[in-house]
């Protein structure tokens, strides 16, 4: 496997008005193997649109990037105060599939101006019928209609917008897509062709590989190779999508998967309603691990001492309890703390 992706380390946090920062991301690390999804899971407000803002390098104020390190195809970039990321890198390296596609096309604009705006903001010497035969080349590949061209945002049905801004998000061949809760406003159908048009964008080699941002786990293990799980601020698992949903190391992902997906064989005897607790503030998160308050297997020293983590770069838990079990899933007791 080739890798596509390293991020090192990755530090950003909100200045709010009376001057406190906010670590949304605290020390995340991210690999992506060439042609992979990495799905990124984790409650609403764990610091997943922000990473996939860091990724995408969409970061604006009141979000700024502390520290951290990019490298893509063996290209390394510091991220920070004094970055200085090259133009290029956004749109043709990393480009962002944003969230809710409604927001993201003016209605004033047709689908073709936007094409336009997109290619050219990149390289200007591209002349808009160059950009708009792009796009049409695009769209005939991937089965859809070149008309949507012609076509205002209000006219497109939700699905139909959104697989439009996918291609216009990819017309620049991104060697990285960063798509955040893509599908999340779409009914099942939608959802689902979607979901396919990725996966066979991935084949065609449109872009290199995927970080796939969303709350919906079923909709993850449809689509990812490997599964990230973020817990305040922080990656507290990362491993192949079946051995995340199957036997998860860390008592989050257990809980997170046993309370939102149809059970799987080991938690079928048992339906979790919900995580006990509520996630922390990133404001003043917790010592140690920052899942003890919530965990049902800590030991004292998840209270105090930041977690190691057992395993290598593509699959690992960030946890005592897996340090000390080796190789075994988490036990049911700690996800009915
Ligand atoms: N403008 C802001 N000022 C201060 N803190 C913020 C701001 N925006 C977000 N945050 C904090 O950053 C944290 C992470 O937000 P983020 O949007 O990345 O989470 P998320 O996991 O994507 O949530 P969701 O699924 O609800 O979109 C939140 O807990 C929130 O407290």
């Amino acid at each position: 496997m080739t890798r596509l992706l390293d991020a090192e380390n990755l530090r950003a946090a909100y200045r709010t008005p009376d001057g406190r920062q906010v670590f949304a991301v605290d020390g995340v690390s991210v690999h992506l193997d060439e042609g992979e999804v990495l799905g990124v899971a984790g409650e609403s407000g764990c610091g997943k649109s922000t990473l996939g803002a860091i990724l995408s390098l969409t970061t604006r104020p009141p979000l700024h990037v502390e520290s951290g390190t990019l490298e893509i195809d063996g290209q390394r970039q510091e991220l920070g105060a004094r970055s200085k990321i090259p133009r290029t890198w956004r749109g043709s390296v990393v480009s962002l599939l944003p969230q809710g596609a409604m927001s993201s096309i003016s209605p004033t604009m047709r689908v073709r101006d936007l094409v336009v705006d997109v290619v050219r903001a990149h390289d200007r010497s591209v002349k808009p019928d160059e950009a708009l035969d792009r796009a049409r080349d695009r769209l005939r590949s991937l089965d859809l209609p070149v008309r949507v061209l012609d076509s205002y945002p209000h006219q497109l049905s939700g699905g139909m917008k959104q697989r439009t801004v996918t291609v216009i998000s990819t017309l620049l061949n991104p060697r990285l897509l960063i798509a955040d809760e893509p599908t999340s406003a779409l009914d099942v159908s939608s959802q689902k062709a979607l979901i396919e048009m990725l996966l066979h964008m991935l084949e065609q080699k449109i872009m290199g590989g995927v970080v796939f941002v969303t709350h919906d786990l079923p909709v993850l293990r449809t689509v990812s190779d490997r599964i990230a799980i973020m817990y305040a601020g922080k990656i507290v698992e990362v491993g192949d999508a079946a051995s995340i949903t199957d036997a998860p190391r860390h008592p989050y992902s257990a809980a997170l998967l046993g309370a939102v997906l149809v059970p799987e064989p080991r938690f079928r005897s048992m339906r979790v309603n919900g995580i006990p607790g509520s996630p922390p503030s990133l404001a003043n998160p917790p010592s140690g691990c920052r899942f003890h308050p919530r965990c049902g297997v800590a030991y004292d020293e998840c209270a105090t001492t930041e977690p190691p983590h057992v395993g290598g770069d593509l699959r690992y838990s960030a946890c005592f309890w897996a340090a000390k079990h080796p190789g075994e899933p988490v036990p049911l007791a700690a996800v009915t703390a």
